[in-house]
């Protein structure tokens, strides 16, 4: 069974985009780091105020949630969720043990670093190659296990790092199968759609440890650059500081503000796929800032990698072909954003 980290190997990236900056020694933003923009305004389009929040706050324990967040994948493609389940003292052990990864000294980091043929462990986020500036950002991948690399981080107290990340792991599975599976039914999908995306089997994970150091100058940095996730859905833990911006059309760059003890959950390009275009992709970026060294959680969760996608068989008039999921995860680790487009009939 192929996996994703052996679809990343069909497409390695080289050693000059796998090497995070070393922030601990770096007290201004390097050219190579420096982005033409950004005096754009930046909309806050969210405050805490979640009566009235342009991106919706969905309570998943309220009777209405099921309609509001079919709304909200057919809106925005984004919604927050809140009294989700996962307990919060993971949530918090998590951030902690992120913490604790991206505190350790640069040389300490990089013996982890991810190969240029792999899919885990330290290094620049896999979209850096299309971009001809780099981005102020190191990240840590983990699929499944992550002992191997833990043990070499810490040999005598790695137990606890994997402990946190497997439960966590195994959290945000629960969750991304019953979010699922209220926005399939949503989408009237049949029974063996829904097995589909929420194999039990074979199906695919990640987990993306993001972490953004203090920015001398966060005007002339970019924490990530404009992307859409590849997978079918996406949860991503703010962790209370902001930096994820979204791109609304008429207005531009917008903040996603963080709430409290939320998940922010995006459709990824899969999912779009099946929704024949019904739930739109929000392309999104995270922005830094001065004073506080930001931390970022996303999960991925996709289908099997050998079996195919495509719109769902309710749609009369699909508008992207079928293919295999991991051929258009090779489509996209080549093309990046025009990947969708190729597809398109
Ligand atoms: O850090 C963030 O807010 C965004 C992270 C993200 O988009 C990703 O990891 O794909
Ligand atoms: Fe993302």
């Amino acid at each position: 069974m192929t996996t994703l980290s052996e679809v990343y190997r069909n497409d390695p990236i080289t050693d000059h985009h796998i090497i995070p900056l070393d922030f601990d020694s770096i007290d201004e933003v390097p050219e190579s780091h420096t982005w033409p923009r950004f005096d754009e305004p930046i909309n806050k389009i969210q405050t805490n105020n979640i009566k009235d929040p342009l991106i919706p706050v969905i309570d998943l324990a309220s009777p209405n949630a099921r309609n509001l967040i079919g709304q909200a994948c057919e809106t925005w493609g984004m919604f927050q969720v809140i009294n989700h389940g996962v307990p919060s003292e993971l949530v918090k052990n998590v951030e902690y043990e992120s913490r604790r990864l991206f505190a350790l000294q640069t040389h300490e980091k990089r013996r982890v670093l991810r190969s240029a043929d792999g899919a885990t462990g330290y290094g620049v986020a896999r979209i850096s190659p299309f971009f001809d500036k780099r981005m102020w950002h190191e990240g840590f991948t983990i699929m499944g296990s992550c002992a191997d690399d833990a043990k070499v981080l810490w040999p005598h107290d790695y137990q606890r790092f994997c402990d946190t990340m497997d439960a966590y792991q195994q959290q945000m599975k629960l969750l991304s199968h019953r979010l699922l599976l209220i926005i399939l039914e949503k989408l009237d999908a049949t029974q063996e759609e829904i097995n589909w995306a929420i194999s039990t089997q074979d199906s695919q994970q990640a987990l993306q440890l993001n972490s953004y150091p203090c920015c001398p100058n966060p005007s002339l940095a970019l924490g990530l650059a404009p992307h859409t996730d590849s997978l079918l859905l996406t949860l991503l833990n703010q962790c209370g500081i902001s930096g994820l911006e979204i791109f609304v059309e008429g207005s531009g760059w917008s903040q996603v503000q963080p709430v409290e003890d939320a998940f922010v959950v995006n459709v990824g390009d899969l999912l779009h796929m099946f929704s024949n275009a019904k739930f739109p992709l929000l392309s999104h970026r995270a922005s830094v800032n001065q004073s506080n060294h930001r931390i970022s959680i996303a999960y991925f969760h996709g289908p099997p990698i050998e079996s195919r996608v495509a719109p769902s068989s309710k749609f009369q008039k699909p508008c992207f072909k079928s293919l295999l999921v991991k051929e258009y995860l090779i489509l996209k680790a080549k093309h990046f954003s025009r990947a969708l487009s190729l597809i398109q009939t």
